[in-house]
């Protein structure tokens, strides 16, 4: 037979699954025009509105789903065969099983977890490849008991490991492995965090997963999932998966663009991100807050013409009773509650006694005081008969003086309302406001966060300017995936900034300020009703709130968050429904944790769950080879992931000096290109040698270690792999550069 050829059973099997899939299609396309029918059928009320919100959602599904619309087949020891695809598929009769079972279905499970030594009441796994609507070949994995790789479908995942990268993740449904299905359909009811070396498949289980949990728990689609990446550029790597599984709930972004409105327009120095990524902020907040609420004492105020005195007393138990657990703003809002209702009181009492009063012959007094009455009437009512006001009257009452402008004016500047940039501002940038509500930084350390803060100075302009670019140049603010309704959280333009760059003023957020600044937001609460504008996807509404709380929270690149950033995550997801993943050993950030349970003592204490990825998928063989040295050097605790498939190319190294660097980049990045053409070609090198690499070689990606960091390509070429090792945390990120090629490594080593 020739290479290439197909046996006589084989084409008989592409046959079998073909008249499927045909069948299949055609069932689809039907599903799909009867739904078409039904959504264009005018609807009446809220009922007819939430089923047609769940008919359009169907209806995106199987439309999304034409390709690959079947890729597996499980055959069972009793003789009954399942197909299982992208999206689950009713037979016409609809007592029947169904012809096609979704991927999400716990009936599909055996087709991710079924081993020869664990069969699953299985014979038979099958992998259908397609192209669109026509099968091109099958996979069949006897589950007899012969020999186990340890792997599910391995020659369907080895080719998909094998073909050539396009710059965007694609979907893994066809070949997911057992260790990732473990996580992907793990209880979503506490934190769980997924420690995984590079390539070990951490991005494609945290993908994966949301959509399970939407599939499997629908009520999580009205509260939105929000997926956190390291950066835009990673972002728009994943942005087409979700999509392709259907799912468009979801709101994409980083920490940094998590408040709504609010750009990071700076890089910081690493010293100071350190200091203000400590959970100890979230105390100095509360306190900070605390203090702003105003002392109670006696409070003066004028009603028709009147003065009245609130107690110093009542005032204190007023704001003690207003502040229990409430916000800044809340606490407020209560307090002006209350002391209306105390006014009235008083005005009420007021009247009293000027009745008593009049009896002795003070008619002009009442006159006054009824001039301050509801309705200004002095005619007769309850409160004539016996000088007592009704507790409707008492009510009505009130209310005028919660309208009235000059009260309100009272309120607001005994107890200002406050801005949360601005309030941010005055702690971070007053040395002795720091050192009350900070004491636990160290004189320097506070000198640090001032210096931070000082306003930009003319000379200087320029440079923040400049950062500003490079902050910008992490790639494209996130966007909604083309085609869905899946958003970016808080994007914004440098135009909406409140600190438009110039001498003198004050300094762009840095990345360390947003926590902070979401704190303490949180801390002071909205000072008004949040009013959401009407219309539009529950995508939409999440993004545009920073107070939204999300059905589940994905964090890739985990290992990255600070702890005030691991705040921020709680905050907008209470129920601790979160999916962590990451890798320790690739942590680059200014904080100095090591270990997962060091990286979330101050947030999670010890209530979260562990689980690990052990094979990794991208890297080769012969590179993961090269990264054990690595690992030592940048302290790492774990065993490096078991690299599942060979490239049969070793990696290179070529030596140059600082003059021949940029030309010997260019011609290795051209052969590079020429081996992998239809492929990519990826460039990692430290940030010193970042702008004249760009300039060099504009064809491809120039990335620092940190902005390559969940990206692959298939050829990587890492330059001055000892300058990555020199910086900051530099081993990690070394770790970061060498791992990023499915296929072929190329170093350049700087020599004298
Ligand atoms: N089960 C699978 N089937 C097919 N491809 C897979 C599978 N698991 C992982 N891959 C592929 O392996 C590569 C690495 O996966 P992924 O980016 O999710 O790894 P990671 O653990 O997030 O890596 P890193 O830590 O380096 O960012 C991707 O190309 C991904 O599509």
């Amino acid at each position: 037979m020739l290479p290439g050829s197909l046996t006589d059973a084989e084409t008989e099997a592409i046959a079998e699954e073909q008249r499927f899939l045909d069948q299949a299609v055609a069932r689809r396309d039907r599903l799909t025009e009867h739904l078409r029918g039904e959504l264009e059928a005018a609807v009446a009320d809220e009922l007819g509105v939430a089923r047609q919100r769940m008919l359009r959602q169907q209806h995106g599904e199987l439309v999304r789903a034409r390709d690959g619309l079947v890729f597996g087949r499980l055959d069972a020891l009793d003789g009954t065969v399942r197909h299982v695809g992208r999206v689950g598929l009713r037979d016409e009769d609809e007592t029947a099983d169904p012809l096609l079972l979704d991927w999400r279905a716990p009936a599909a499970r055996p087709f991710y977890t079924a081993t020869p030594i664990d069969p699953q009441g299985q014979a038979r796994r099958r992998h259908v490849r397609t192209a669109g609507a026509v099968v091109t070949g099958v996979n069949d994995e006897p589950l007899d008991g012969a020999g186990d790789t340890g792997l599910v479908g391995e020659g369907a995942l080895l080719a998909a490991l094998d073909e050539r990268r396009t710059g965007r993740m694609s979907t893994a449904i066809a070949t997911l492995q057992r260790e990732q299905d473990d996580i992907v359909r793990a209880e979503a009811t506490g934190p769980l965090i997924v420690q995984g070396g590079p390539g070990t498949g951490k991005t494609v289980v945290a993908l994966h997963r949301v959509a399970y949990l939407l599939f499997t728990h629908r009520q999580m689609a009205e509260q939105a999932v929000l997926v956190l990446g390291p950066s835009a550029r990673f972002l728009e790597y994943i942005g087409q998966v979700l999509p392709a599984l259907g799912e468009t709930a979801v709101v994409s972004a980083t920490c940094d663009t998590l408040v709504p409105g609010v750009v990071v327009g700076r890089e910081e120095d690493r010293a100071v991100s350190e200091i203000k990524g400590r959970a100890l902020w979230q105390s100095v907040l509360d306190r900070y807050v605390g203090a702003m609420v105003p002392r109670a004492r006696d409070l003066r105020l004028r009603w028709a013409g009147e003065d009245y005195v609130i107690g110093g007393a009542v005032v204190t138990q007023i704001v003690a009773s207003a502040t229990q657990g409430r916000s800044y703003h809340r606490a407020r809002a209560v307090f002006a509650e209350q002391l209306h209702l105390v006014l009235a009181e008083a005005v009420a009492e007021q009247r009293e006694a000027m009745l008593a009063a009049m009896e002795e012959g003070f008619e002009d007094i009442l006159a006054r005081v009824d001039r301050g009455l509801p309705g200004g009437h002095v005619g007769a009512s309850a409160s004539d008969v016996d000088g007592l006001l009704s507790e409707e009257e008492i009510e009505e009452l009130r209310e005028r003086i919660a309208e009235d402008a000059a009260i309100a004016r009272f309120v607001e500047f005994w107890w200002p309302s406050r801005e949360p940039a601005a309030a941010l501002r005055e702690l971070l940038s007053d040395p002795a406001e720091l050192r009350r509500f900070a004491p636990e930084l160290s004189p320097e350390e506070i000198a640090q966060v001032v210096a931070d803060q000082a306003p930009v100075a003319a000379d200087e302009a320029q440079v923040v300017a400049d950062q500003a670019l490079v902050v910008a140049d992490k790639g494209p603010a996130p966007r909604a995936a083309a085609g869905t309704s899946t958003e970016a959280a808080g994007q914004a333009s440098a135009a909406d900034t409140d600190d438009p760059l110039g001498t003198g003023e004050p300094r762009p957020w840095a990345a360390g300020d947003i926590p902070l600044l979401d704190a303490l937001a949180d801390l002071l609460g909205e000072s008004g009703p949040e009013t959401p504008p009407p219309g539009g996807s529950v995508a939409e509404h999440a993004r545009r709130q920073r107070g939204w709380v999300y059905g589940h929270i994905v964090v890739d690149e985990a290992q990255e968050l600070s702890e005030m950033q691991w705040q921020m995550v709680l905050r907008r997801c209470p129920t601790r429904s979160i999916t962590a993943v990451g890798d320790i050993d690739q942590a680059e950030a200014s904080h100095r944790h090591t270990s997962w349970a060091q990286a979330v003592q101050a947030t999670l204490g010890e209530r979260w769950t562990a689980a690990e990825l052990t094979i990794c998928y991208r890297t080769p063989r012969e590179v993961m080879a090269l990264t054990g040295p690595v690992l030592e050097r940048a302290g790492s605790h774990n065993t490096p992931p078991q690299a599942v498939r060979s490239a049969g190319i070793a990696p290179w190294e070529l030596a140059v000096t600082p003059q021949t660097l940029l030309e010997t980049a260019e011609q290795s990045v051209a052969a590079l290109r020429q081996r992998w053409a239809g492929g990519t070609v990826g460039v990692v090198a430290p940030v010193s040698r970042v702008g004249a690499l760009r300039v060099a070689l504009p064809d491809v990606p120039v990335l620092t270690a940190t902005q390559a960091k969940g990206l692959e390509w298939d050829a990587t070429l890492v330059v001055d792999p000892q300058g990555i090792a020199a910086e900051p945390r530099g081993w990690n990120g070394l770790y970061v550069a060498l791992t990023r090629c499915t296929q072929e490594l190329g170093q350049l080593i700087i020599g004298r």
